[in-house]
């Protein structure tokens, strides 16, 4: 996908639009549009609103969120216009028939009057701390609404997903991408491989993901290429040049062969090595000799013992005396813990028995259906697996279908405004609001705290009241040894505050991997993990308050 037309910002930036160009005005909810229409109708639809992005809940069980999707949100306000066709389609197709004049106004509108604040994205973010505020016309703002929930759901829950999964896995494995094909359709497929970067894979196999975003490549071959090939007597061109260029194996397949033969007159690998599969031995010799330099086989296609490694091992010792490295092979059935000490276990031997360093630390790659329980499950019984690509569970967010961000109004006109619910989890902190993030003596973060835009800032070593925002008995005192301030601004609007440069993809999964190896351990565990305090300051917190019984109507019992 292509991204669509530039457009020149205030402080001179070209900002390209979305990455995927269904990412327009009209990919919004109509009733965006009828409520443009009755604000406008009303005269109110310049009036300045403030809205918070925020989630109510982390997902998968766990404590920690990884905040994904703004460089979208950026784009997508630098480039906001409303169509010819998009202004006809509206005027045909809105619930009521709408004037002229508020046409008008649509083919007037873009985002130069909207300001957007937000948290940098691959932070680490916690429930109820806006991760964006939005600032502008109403009308314009709410049109907003549903673009930056979707660009942000999705993209910060499947970046947690990618987080959770790196978070089992350990630091030294290797994390592939290989989701494309079960994601929820294209735009599913290539968001699931950026945000799972951001999150901490290394690699994606999504050919189009690599080229848009820079993203590594990675990938092996399929099981339909090992079982296309019948025999070696399909391998017509024999021949391979040695690495150092030096002279030409005239007939490879016949190295193959003669190494294969060494293994069954081999003390300790005989019995294993017996009788393999021809045709696949067809497939890997002729696999080696596209690739003599990536040589990785996908072993299980007849039987992994008996026929893949032993096939595998042939070619890659034929390679070796080429001056070949061979990088490793692929499980994608079967029990990968045991396979793949098994599979150790037999690159040790050979390495040990045929005096070839490095072999016995080849790389082996699982794969088949592979989640954060089955990663749990396989370190809990130890394996000897150095790679993993994962699909299906970590593309499609299999655990949890939805982060439920919800964007609600905080302020107009500079007027504070709450949304009052039984639920208190559903109660909105109303105010345009500041955030820091405020550290303690060993390091960690140790709270959020939620501020009134026009509260002085909290001091380093000065202690600060942090008080749950709707719990009364809730708070603690913080002496902060460092202070983040978490919000800060991406879109100026008319403003002339100074706008943060996006950063390249890398950076952002930079910032993410660092703040997590941050983390205080009892966030990060799996089972029953502590939950991170998110609170206010006093001032906020009897705002809150007052505000909530100002607007609440009082009951009366019969
Ligand atoms: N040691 C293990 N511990 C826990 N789960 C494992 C282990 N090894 C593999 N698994 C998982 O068990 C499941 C096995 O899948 P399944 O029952 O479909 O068999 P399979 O190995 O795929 O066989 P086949 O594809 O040949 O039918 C996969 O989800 C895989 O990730
Ligand atoms: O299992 P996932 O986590 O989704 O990872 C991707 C899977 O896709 C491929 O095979 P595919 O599923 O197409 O066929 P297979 O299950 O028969 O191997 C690959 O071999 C993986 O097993
Ligand atoms: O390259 C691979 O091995 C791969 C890619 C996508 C899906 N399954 C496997
Ligand atoms: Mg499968």
């Amino acid at each position: 996908m292509a991204a669509k037309g530039s457009k020149k910002k205030n402080s001179g930036r070209r900002i390209p639009g979305p990455t995927n160009p269904m990412v327009t005005p009209m990919l919004t909810d109509q009733y965006q549009f009828t409520m443009a229409y009755a604000y406008w109708k009303a005269g109110k639809h310049l009036e300045r609103a403030v809205f918070d992005l925020y989630f109510r809940k982390n997902p998968f069980g766990g404590e920690y969120t990884i905040f994904a999707g703004l460089e979208e949100c950026v784009r997508f306000v630098a480039n906001y216009k409303l169509s010819k066709e998009d202004i006809d389609y509206v005027k045909n197709n809105l619930s009521v028939s709408c004037e002229e004049g508020f046409l008008d106004y649509l083919r007037g509108i873009d985002c130069s009057e909207v300001e957007v604040y937000a948290i940098p994205e691959g932070s680490v973010v916690f429930p109820k701390v806006p991760l964006l505020r939005v600032e502008g016309p109403i009308a314009v703002v709410q049109l907003l609404e549903t673009p930056f929930v979707n660009l942000i759901n999705f993209a910060s829950l499947v970046a947690t997903n990618a987080a959770r999964h790196r978070f089992v896995a350990g630091k030294s494995k290797t994390l592939l991408e290989f989701g494309l094909r079960r994601a929820q359709g294209p735009d599913g497929g290539i968001g699931a491989s950026k945000y799972s970067y951001i999150g901490g894979f290394d690699a994606t196999s999504n050919v189009a993901a690599g080229m848009l975003f820079g993203i590594p490549l990675c990938g092996t071959h399929s099981h339909a290429f090992v079982s296309s090939f019948m025999s070696l007597d399909e391998i017509k061109d024999k021949s391979l040049l040695r690495k150092d260029g030096s002279s030409t194996c005239k007939d490879f397949v016949s190295l193959v062969q003669s190494w294969l033969k060494k293994f069954e007159r081999s003390n300790s690998l005989r019995g294993n090595f017996a009788e393999t599969n021809q045709s696949e031995l067809a497939a890997f010799t002729s696999y080696a000799w596209a690739f003599p330099d990536n040589f990785l086989a996908l072993v299980d296609t007849y039987d992994v013992m008996r026929s893949g490694i032993p096939n595998f091992c042939a070619v890659a010792l034929a390679l070796s005396d080429l001056g070949y490295k061979a990088i490793g092979i692929r499980l994608d059935s079967g029990d990968l813990a045991y396979l793949s000490c098994e599979v150790r276990k037999l690159f040790c031997s050979i390495e040990k028995e045929f005096g070839l360093p490095g072999f016995g630390k080849m790389s082996i790659t699982a794969s088949n259906d592979l989640n954060e329980e089955t990663l749990d499950a396989l370190n809990k019984q130890g394996h000897e697996i150095d790679a993993y690509g994962i699909g299906t569970y970590l593309v499609t967010c299999y655990a949890q279908a939805a982060l439920g961000v919800v964007f609600k109004l905080v302020e107009i006109n500079n007027k504070p405004r709450i949304k009052i619910s039984e639920a208190v989890s559903k109660v909105t902190i109303p105010c345009k609001k500041r955030i820091y993030r405020l550290y303690g003596k060993e390091g960690y973060a140790l709270v959020d705290i939620m501020t009134r835009e026009s509260e002085p800032p909290p001091k380093v070593g000065e202690r600060i009241l942090c008080r749950h925002p709707f719990e009364e008995s809730k708070r603690a005192y913080v002496v902060p040894q460092k202070i983040e301030e978490l919000l800060s601004c991406y879109c100026a609007g008319s403003s002339d505050k100074k706008e943060e440069t996006l950063p390249p993809l890398k950076e952002i999964r930079e910032r993410c991997i660092k703040q997590l190896e941050q983390m205080r351990s009892d966030h990060m565990r799996r089972l029953n993990p502590t939950p991170y305090k998110v609170s206010v300051s006093a001032k906020l917190y009897d705002f809150i308050h007052f505000l909530w019984l100002d607007e609440a109507p009082v009951g009366e019992l019969l």
